[in-house]
């Protein structure tokens, strides 16, 4: 069984939340920013959250304890070097915000535990239980898959599953040849389907009026 200790979570807060017209990870819900409602219900499944954003200043006063920030680097016309915590290093171009998945490649680059849960900063209906459920059954997990995550009929969850921190290599590798796409990278490997017990869990907040379906 994987525990808390054995787990790590990564929160991304770095969007252009442009059909929301403004930040969505400061939007109140129930009176508690979004960011922060993510963060709590990593806490409950992971030692260490990391979120990972480019503008950390902004959330300085959301921090919860066991949450640390991850700038996101972006600079222009040079390489950004992604330190492996432990094995090789390698060269990660960006000139700008790239989208979640290089948010996520530079999380992971910090992460040490076999399993990482990744969250968006947008899940106002997250539900503990089934994250801890499907953490429980990660030990189970057939070794050549990189990820356990829900399936719907557009394709892959991405942003609310577990990713094995071993797929670093493969992830950067297909990011330094121009992939910014989950679905794109997750089609090439084999990733466990996650049953969902939930699936209005997964429900992003997106825009105004999905904000107002929630209050
Ligand atoms: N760290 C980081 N997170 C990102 C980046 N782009 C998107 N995200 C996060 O990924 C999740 C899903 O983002 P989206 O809703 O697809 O994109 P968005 O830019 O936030 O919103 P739209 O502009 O409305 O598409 C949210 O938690 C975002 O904060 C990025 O470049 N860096």
């Amino acid at each position: 069984m994987t525990t808390r200790s054995e787990l790590t979570a990564i929160v991304l807060a770095g969007g252009k939340s442009s059909r929301m017209g403004r930040d969505k990870a400061l939007l109140p819900v129930k009176g508690v920013p979004l960011l922060q409602r993510v963060c709590q219900s990593a806490e409950s499944c992971a030692n260490i959250v990391y979120i990972v954003t480019p503008w950390p200043e902004r959330y300085q006063h959301l921090l919860l304890p066991d949450c640390q920030f991850v700038k996101e680097v972006f600079l222009s016309s040079e390489k950004v070097k992604i330190q492996e915590s432990t094995e090789n290093s390698i060269l990660l171009p960006t000139s700008h915000s790239e989208g979640p998945l290089v948010g996520f490649a530079q999380g992971l680059a910090k992460v040490n535990t076999e399993w990482v849960l990744l969250l968006a900063c947008d899940l106002p209906r997250l539900r503990v239980e089934v994250l801890q459920a499907w953490a429980a059954g990660l030990d189970n997990v057939e070794g050549e898959a990189i990820a356990a995550l829900a399936h719907h009929p557009k394709g892959w969850e991405p942003l609310c599953g577990f990713y094995r921190r071993r797929c670093l290599p493969q992830l950067l590798e297909f990011i330094n040849q121009g992939g910014r796409s989950f679905q794109q990278w997750l089609n090439q490997y084999s990733v466990k389907v996650l049953p969902l017990p939930a699936p209005e869990m997964l429900f992003n907040c997106n825009t105004p009026e999905d904000l107002a379906s929630i209050q």
